[in-house]
């Protein structure tokens, strides 16, 4: 591990679908227990970043993750780094209950003993899933099978936290909450959090950093602070 190093360095990516090119010369990092969202309209290719950074779909350029080349690892690789995703849509195993939810994020753990702490400490940080650990995931409400996707990502002990649109069909209060849980955790346990977002406004309060992706490409960088003065940003962005 090169101390020095930022804990996830993308260089030049590029990455796509077949023929279809979606991401072009993308630069970006993420340091060590720092907040980073990726901002970008509908189509601009934030998911396809964090599959491409994830592992789950191959790519141009380079990723290093602490100084060093991961490029094209598999997704089970790139978490033994300590890249951990929460996909789109939840990701739920939803015919296993709440507890196996998690069993199942920790498989890499040492241990029954670890997992067990592991399923311990997440359900005390969502109680409303121990209120529920023998249900079923598939029947959980929207916002508990949300904070159930981003606990069992959370179960591995990841380094960085790769977040995609967690805001995505849920009432603004259960986003409230889930944005604040997720700065809490980040804040005690060290975690890095790479998220992309389309609710702006809660993504800039928890970042440190922004990208802004267009097209395909970034378009501009910069810290949350410097993204909120910028008129056309807060227009286009926040709305006002
Ligand atoms: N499996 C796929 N096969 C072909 N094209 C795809 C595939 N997945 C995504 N795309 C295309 O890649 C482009 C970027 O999609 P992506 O999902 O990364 O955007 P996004 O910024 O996350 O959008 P949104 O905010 O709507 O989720 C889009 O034009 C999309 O149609």
């Amino acid at each position: 591990m090169n101390a020095a190093a930022p804990l996830l360095e993308v260089r030049g990516l590029g990455a796509g679908y077949g023929q279809v090119s979606v991401l072009h010369d993308i630069d970006l990092t993420v340091g060590t227990g720092e907040a980073v969202v990726v901002l970008g309209a509908n189509g601009a290719g934030k998911t396809t970043l964090l599959r491409a950074v994830s592992g789950l779909i191959g790519h141009t350029g380079e990723i290093r993750v602490d100084g060093q080349v991961v490029s094209n690892a598999r997704p089970d690789q790139m978490l033994d780094r300590g890249l951990s995703l929460v996909p789109q849509g939840r990701g739920t195993l939803t015919a296993l209950d709440v507890e196996d939810n998690l069993r199942v994020g920790g498989t890499a753990l040492a241990n029954r003993g670890e997992v067990d702490d592991e399923i311990d400490r997440w359900f005390g940080v969502f109680p409303r899933l121990a209120e529920r650990r023998k249900q079923v995931a598939g029947t959980l409400s929207g916002g508990e099978q949300q904070m159930l996707a981003i606990a069992r990502a959370l179960m591995s002990r990841p380094r960085l936290l790769l977040c995609d649109e967690i805001s995505l069909g849920l009432a603004p209060l259960i986003v409230q909450e889930l944005f604040e849980t997720l700065r809490t955790v980040s804040v005690e346990s060290g975690t890095a959090l790479l998220m992309v977002e389309q609710n702006a406004e809660l993504a800039l309060d928890i970042a440190a950093r922004v990208y802004l992706l267009e097209v395909g490409e970034v378009a501009s960088s910069g810290t949350a602070a410097s993204f909120r003065e910028n008129n056309n940003i807060r227009q286009a962005y926040l709305g006002y």
